[in-house]
């Protein structure tokens, strides 16, 4: 197997079409990561080895519009997880346009053509064939000694005349445009975002304009607390783009509402949209028309489909999908915490009021992990007698004191929680206490050789025991849907519900230093779903994993 690779194919586009499956799957046999796809008919009539019979200009065309189409529809089924790239630069109707080589931004470890021609040529004479690769892709996709270079079989015998007739009326010629725009979330890049881009970059002769949704626009979409940052969403664009058609230029917008760039830049000539949001694009035209700017051309491309999705999940390959597919798998990446012992596993599970923390520590109890609440800590941490209950009362009073001589939690919990900093006081007493009674349990814990550990702690983040854990959990729900469920268990109103909440950290700051993340929105079931997926998730990345405890009960 190998990580990257660039496929060239001379057969022609109609020959090619019908085998798109069997060449995605020979792909994905043979690279795992990125596959680019480079058209190239020349390359089979062309006699001497020259970078322009590899980049030498090809017709755009409704059939080749067509054959990016056939790939990435294709590919979910064939080719899920891998990242396929078309290579568009030399693909144009422009006569004399001259566009600069590849740039390719992977390192390439294998070079596969349907045509034998190749792997004999470099078999006899790679010396002289890489310095015209590197001509083509750049200097640093291709370093002559690791490269393979190998042979789909030649594919269906085809007579060329005969073919040109035959796909006349397919070939016919496609239109370009000098400014190309396109708009979406671009959350979890996947095939449906390529085969956009992809064809906006077909058509588009000079500037690509990509609006990219954020703040409000985003807020409204299911786990919309998942969706990556902006500027992570605009990279992954940019390093698409520019690897598939460098001649172009690129030019990335946030966008606030439906409209974004449109009705700001009267020269764009062409708007591409998915089927799902070919509604709005009559409604920017509208818009356009009254500012007096021209309307858009609309190029209306197809929905890929999921054919890895799950009953819940939408049939179309969605962001909100791979966002669901996201809970309960390892988000973050691990940091190594050489300061704690390996054993117990140590997994601080937080999360915002009413958010399903106990319920996750529940499910995480019967399937074997010992649980530590922290708030029942927080209760020992100043029972009579101790430090602490003597610290408190010197801050808050003694009339705290109840009849049998304990502090009073629900009065103090008044005081504390209406007013910050007298929280941040208590907060600064009793969370050194009750950070040595877990320490004191953890030890007990590792004296029973209990594998996995796991600290129930409603403010884990604020004080800082991330440091104090191997993993953080965070469960969340949205911020309306929070309030609701406080409204109802602790009777409160709506206003002092949104209060509560607000005095948090919100979801995006706890899940932006959570490894794993649990949403209890949905049934209870679906959340147990999650739990479990996280639990066998945990079980390959514990320290001594050779005795898993599986979660099948
Ligand atoms: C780092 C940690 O997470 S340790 C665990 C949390 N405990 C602490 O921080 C210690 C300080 N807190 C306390 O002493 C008590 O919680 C009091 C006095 C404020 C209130 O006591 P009680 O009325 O018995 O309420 P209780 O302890 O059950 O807490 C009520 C809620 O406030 C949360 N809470 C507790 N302490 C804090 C705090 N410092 N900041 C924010 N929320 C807190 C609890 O997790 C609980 O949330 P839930 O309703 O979603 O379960």
């Amino acid at each position: 197997m190998f990580r990257n690779g660039l496929i060239i194919l001379s057969q022609p586009v109609s020959v090619l079409r019908p085998q798109v499956p069997r060449l995605l799957d020979h792909i994905a046999s043979v690279i795992s990561e990125t596959a680019y796809i480079l058209v190239q008919p020349a390359v089979r009539t062309s006699a001497a080895w020259h970078p322009t019979a590899l980049l030498s200009p090809l017709p755009c065309t409704t059939e080749m519009q067509s054959f990016v189409t056939d790939v990435y529809m294709q590919s979910s089924s064939h080719c899920q997880n891998l990242d396929i790239r078309i290579l568009l630069n030399h693909i144009t109707n422009k006569a004399g346009l001259t566009r600069p080589a590849y740039t390719l931004r992977q390192h390439l470890d294998v070079l596969i053509s349907d045509t034998n021609w190749f792997a004999e040529r470099w078999a006899a004479d790679s010396a002289s064939l890489l310095p015209i690769l590197k001509e083509c892709f750049c200097e640093r996709s291709v370093s002559g000694a690791s490269l393979v270079v190998r042979s789909w079989d030649e594919g269906q015998q085809f007579d060329e005349d005969e073919l040109d007739q035959k796909s006349k009326s397919a070939r016919l010629t496609l239109t370009s445009y000098d400014h190309v725009v396109c708009g979406g979330t671009f959350d979890r890049f996947h095939n449906g975002h390529r085969l956009l881009l992809t064809q906006c970059c077909l058509i588009c002769d000079k500037e690509l304009l990509v609006g990219i949704t954020d703040k409000d626009m985003n807020n409204k979409k299911l786990l919309n607390e998942l969706i990556q940052p902006i500027a992570e969403r605009i990279a992954v664009i940019k390093d698409f783009v520019t690897d598939i058609k460098p001649g172009i230029s690129l030019d990335t917008v946030p966008i606030l509402d439906v409209y974004g760039p449109t009705t700001i830049r009267p020269n764009l000539d062409c708007l591409v949209v998915s089927k799902e949001t070919a509604r709005g694009a009559t409604i920017v035209n509208t818009a356009r028309k009254e500012k007096g700017f021209r309307p858009m051309e609309i190029v209306e491309i197809g929905l890929v489909e999921d054919s890895c999705r799950a009953p819940e999940e939408e049939e179309k390959v969605s962001s909100s999908s791979q966002r669901r597919r996201l809970l309960g798998q390892l988000l973050h990446p691990l940091t190594p915490k050489p300061h704690l012992a390996s054993k117990p596993y140590r997994i601080g599970v937080t999360g915002g009021i009413a958010s399903g923390k106990s319920n996750v520590c529940f499910e995480l109890e019967k399937l074997g992990a010992k649980i530590i609440n922290c708030d029942r800590l927080g209760h020992k941490a100043y029972e009579k007698g101790t430090q602490a209950y003597t610290a408190v009362l010197q801050e808050f009073g003694s009339h705290l004191v109840t009849e049998k001589g304990e502090i009073d939690r629900a009065q103090l919990g008044q005081i504390v929680f209406s007013d910050k900093s007298k929280l941040e006081k208590l907060n600064s007493i009793v969370w050194p206490e009750i950070l040595r009674l877990v320490e004191e349990e953890i030890q007990q814990f590792a004296t029973e050789c209990v594998p996995v550990v796991v600290l129930e702690a409603a403010v884990l983040l604020e004080a800082g025991w991330d440091h104090s854990v191997h993993e953080v959990w965070t469960t969340f729900v949205p911020r309306d849907e929070a309030i609701s469920r406080i409204c109802e268990r602790n009777k409160l109103s709506q206003e002092e519900a949104a209060r509560r909440v607000d005095a948090q950290l919100t979801n995006k700051q706890r899940i932006a230093k959570a490894n794993v993340v649990i949403c209890p929105l949905w049934e209870y079931e679906y959340t147990r779903k999650q739990i479990l997926k996280a639990w066998d998730l945990l079980q390959q990345r514990l320290p001594d994993s050779s005795a898993p405890v599986n979660s099948s009960l």
